[in-house]
Order: C-alpha cells, then structure tokens, then sequence
C-alpha cells in the first residue's frame, strides 16, 4: 500500500533551470517505470493550472512533453496516485464531485499513438467522471427525413433520459434557431482550427457547410448522466463508426422521393438552388445508409407517430415512464483536507483529515476506478464512489478491500 500526503511542497533535486513549475507548492512526483511524472502549478497565469515535467532516469535527462487535452484548473492542491503503468489518477483538493477527479495519461494506447505522429514525448490530461453513460445514439437519414423532428419528440417524451449533441456548423442559422442550443454557429477557419487540435469526433462537409461533432458536445451531454443523441449525415456515422465511441447507429429512410421532397419543400428553410442539392445528395445517402451495414437498425418515416413508436421500440422505452436515470454516487461529498492510498485493484481510500468527519467510520471514503471506460481525448468514465461503510473501523475497511 503506498501513501501519497494530498500535496507535496518540497523541491527536486537537479531539476531544470527556468522551469515553470513553482519551485515550492502543489507539486508531487511520481514514477512509472524509468519515468518520474512531476506535477505541479504552473505560475503563468492566475487560474492555477497544472504543468507536467518528465525525468527519464536512464537518460537523467529532464523531458518537456507536449500534453494534450484539456487539463484541470483552478488547483488549490492535489494528490497523485499512480494506476497501473500507464495513468495517474489526480485528485484535487477541495472540488466538487464533477471536477475533482482527472487523469494524466502517461502510457495509453492513444498516447503512444500521438506520441508517433507528434514525435515526442506525449501525455494526456481526460477528465474523470463517476459512473458510466449509456450507449450514444446516432441518426442519420438524408435532409427532410424527420430526424429532428423524430429527436425532439424523443426528448419531449423523456427530458432527463436523453440529451442532444449540439454540432458546430459554418452555415448561416434559421429563424428560429439559436447559437448553442441547435448548433454552435462558427466560421470556416475557426472550425479548422478546433478540428486540427483534435477537438473534434467527427466532421463532415455537408450541403456545401462544414458540420461536426466536437468531442465537448458528446462528454457535456454524458457529464449530465443522459444520452446523448447525434443528428449527424452518413459520412459523420462511418467516421464515429471508425472512432473509439460505441455507439448505436439509426438511419432514417423517407417512404418515397417524391414524399422527401414535399417535406422539404414544406418546411421552407430552404433556397430552390438549395433543395435541389439536398435532394440530389438525399439518392447518395440512401444508397450508402441502405447497403453499407453501417446501421445496425433501418426506419422507414412513413407514419410520423408509428416511426416513433418503433424507436421507442428499439430504445427499449416501450411502456417505459422515462424517468430510469442511472444513480450516481454523487452524494458522497469529497473532504477539503485528504490524504489518499491506493489499496489495490485500482482502489483508493480518500482519508478526511481534518475535523470535518469526526468519526473514524466515517472518515473515509472509497474511490473504485477498477472499471475505467473511456479517457483522453474524451472523459475517463467507469470510477465509483461511496462512503466506507459506518461499522467498518478504517483499518477493517483496507482489509476488506485488500
Ligand atoms: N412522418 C412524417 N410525415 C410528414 N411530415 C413529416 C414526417 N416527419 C417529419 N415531417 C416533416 O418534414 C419536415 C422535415 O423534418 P425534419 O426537419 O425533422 O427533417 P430532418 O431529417 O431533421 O432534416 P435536416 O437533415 O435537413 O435537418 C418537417 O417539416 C417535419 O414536420
Ligand atoms: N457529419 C455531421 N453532419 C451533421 C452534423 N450536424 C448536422 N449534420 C447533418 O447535416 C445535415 C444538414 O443539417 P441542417 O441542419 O443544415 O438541415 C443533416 O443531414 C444533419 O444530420 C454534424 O455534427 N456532423
């Protein structure tokens, strides 16, 4: 069992000169093979956000890594535990259950892969996130379809079962829409730029507009315990088909060509020049949705409330009242003063030390992340959270779970 104290402030011999670790607070150490991973507060800015050294002791040479993904912010303190070889699991100090959980990956599959097209050393921060989120849902079907309006009535019926994935898009919004709820509206080049710092899942050009799913949009949604539903054309499907989201793939198909038309035309958000487009890509998408076994389920939106009434079906929400939202332990609240152990099995106990738990039964609390799912670039997802059971004396409890 080792012990971590929940932040180190002591210095590093031989460490480099200039760094921009500070030299005397939240910093920790901790070492994963011939690697040592120093942790700390950057001084840069004001919102106290963390930078990552690495030593490679073989060498004795310090190591800047290009660290990807979004990394926590705002640290009063933290602890480190190592999990396994290839992760540290940072606990910060004083957070809320929804931020106070992170990653550092030092040796997964996806930062060896990035670490071959970068050419250096790579490391990767993915936020934690108590409990696991159901399956996404991907629809698709060519324009006119009735995929929205299939997806809202879904979201009508069940609010807190499921949550839409808000796309990016270059084309100019409708009437009625609204920048961040039907779409985050945004110009060619700074989509460009997100997609090229890895910030998306997918992208596609469709009708002449660029559109995709940013990696954001799909956490934000699981972040609410929902599932979340993609609104996303057939080049979008194959690209999340290729990615490392499981997903449930749905096409919509029109009952006829003629019928796509009329509700295109009908919906009247479209230019002449721009239905013509629709419905000539419209042949393409159903050809591909149809054959390509992409789709592990086909509706024909003929009857609006018997297609419905089929999704519902195939969701498993038939008869269902829609309120099943997955428990999460969220109610156990994380102390502001710990000191954490990994037990083992990926197991840590989070020791309250200060008088805000009195009692030693219920001093400590439980963090399993035995059953990780997931990481960077998106969340790590999986980690459970309770509170020591009260007849548990502490040293009772780390037998247990030993
Ligand atoms: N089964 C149906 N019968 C008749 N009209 C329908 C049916 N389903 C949807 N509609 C209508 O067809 C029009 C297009 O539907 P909707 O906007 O949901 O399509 P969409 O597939 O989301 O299109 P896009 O891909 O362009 O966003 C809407 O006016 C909608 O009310
Ligand atoms: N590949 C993606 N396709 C998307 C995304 N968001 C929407 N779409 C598809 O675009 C067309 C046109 O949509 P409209 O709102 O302009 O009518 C439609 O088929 C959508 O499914 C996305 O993020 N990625």
């Amino acid at each position: 069992m080792r012990e971590t104290p929940a932040f180190y402030a002591e210095d590093i011999q031989d460490f480099p000169s200039g760094n921009s670790l500070k030299a005397r607070c939240y910093k920790t150490e901790i070492n994963i093979g011939d690697k040592m991973y120093v942790i700390g507060q950057a001084d840069e800015d004001s919102a106290l956000s963390v930078r990552v050294l690495v030593r490679d002791k073989s060498a004795a040479q310090w190591i800047y890594p290009t660290v990807l993904g979004t990394k926590p912010r705002n640290i009063k303190g933290f602890s480190a535990v190592p999990l396994g070889q290839d992760r540290v699991l940072i606990i910060k100090k004083g957070a809320n259950p929804g931020d106070c959980f992170w990653f550092l990956e030092v040796d997964t599959g996806y930062v060896r892969e990035q670490q071959k097209l970068c050419g250096t050393k790579v490391v990767a921060w993915s936020k934690g996130a108590i409990g696991n989120a159901e399956k996404p849902i991907v629809i698709s079907g060519p324009s006119g379809v009735g995929k929205g309006t299939l997806i809202n009535k879904l979201m009508e019926e069940f609010p807190l079962l499921f949550g839409f994935s808000v796309s990016h898009t270059t084309r100019s919004p409708r009437n009625m829409e609204k920048d961040g709820i039907h779409y985050h509206f945004t110009q060619k080049g700074a989509m460009e730029r997100d997609i090229k710092e890895g910030k998306f899942l997918e992208y596609a050009s469709v009708h002449g507009n660029l559109y995709g799913t940013s990696i954001e949009a799909v956490e934000m949604v699981a972040d609410e315990g929902k599932r979340c539903i993609l609104d996303i054309d057939v080049q979008g499907a194959r690209s999340v088909r290729a990615s490392s989201l499981e997903a449930v793939f749905i096409f919509i198909c029109p009952p006829s060509m003629e019928e796509l038309e009329n509700r295109l035309r009908a919906r009247g958000t479209e230019t002449e020049e721009q239905i013509l487009k629709r419905l000539r890509n419209a042949k393409t998408e159903l050809e591909q949705g149809v054959s390509s076994g992409l789709f592990d389920h086909i509706l024909y939106n003929d009857n609006l409330e018997e297609c419905y009434g089929r999704l519902k079906k195939l969701l498993g929400l038939d008869g269902n009242s829609g309120s099943s939202l997955q428990s999460l332990s969220l109610g156990v609240h994380l102390p502001l003063e710990h000191s954490v152990s990994l037990v083992r099995d990926n197991r840590i106990i989070i020791r309250c030390s200060s008088s805000e738990r009195k009692e030693a039964a219920t001093n400590m609390i439980v963090l399993d992340a035995s059953s990780l799912k997931g990481g960077a670039p998106g969340r790590t997802r999986g980690l459970d959270m309770y509170q020591a059971e009260p007849c548990y004396e502490g040293l009772e409890v780390i037998n247990k779970l030993n």
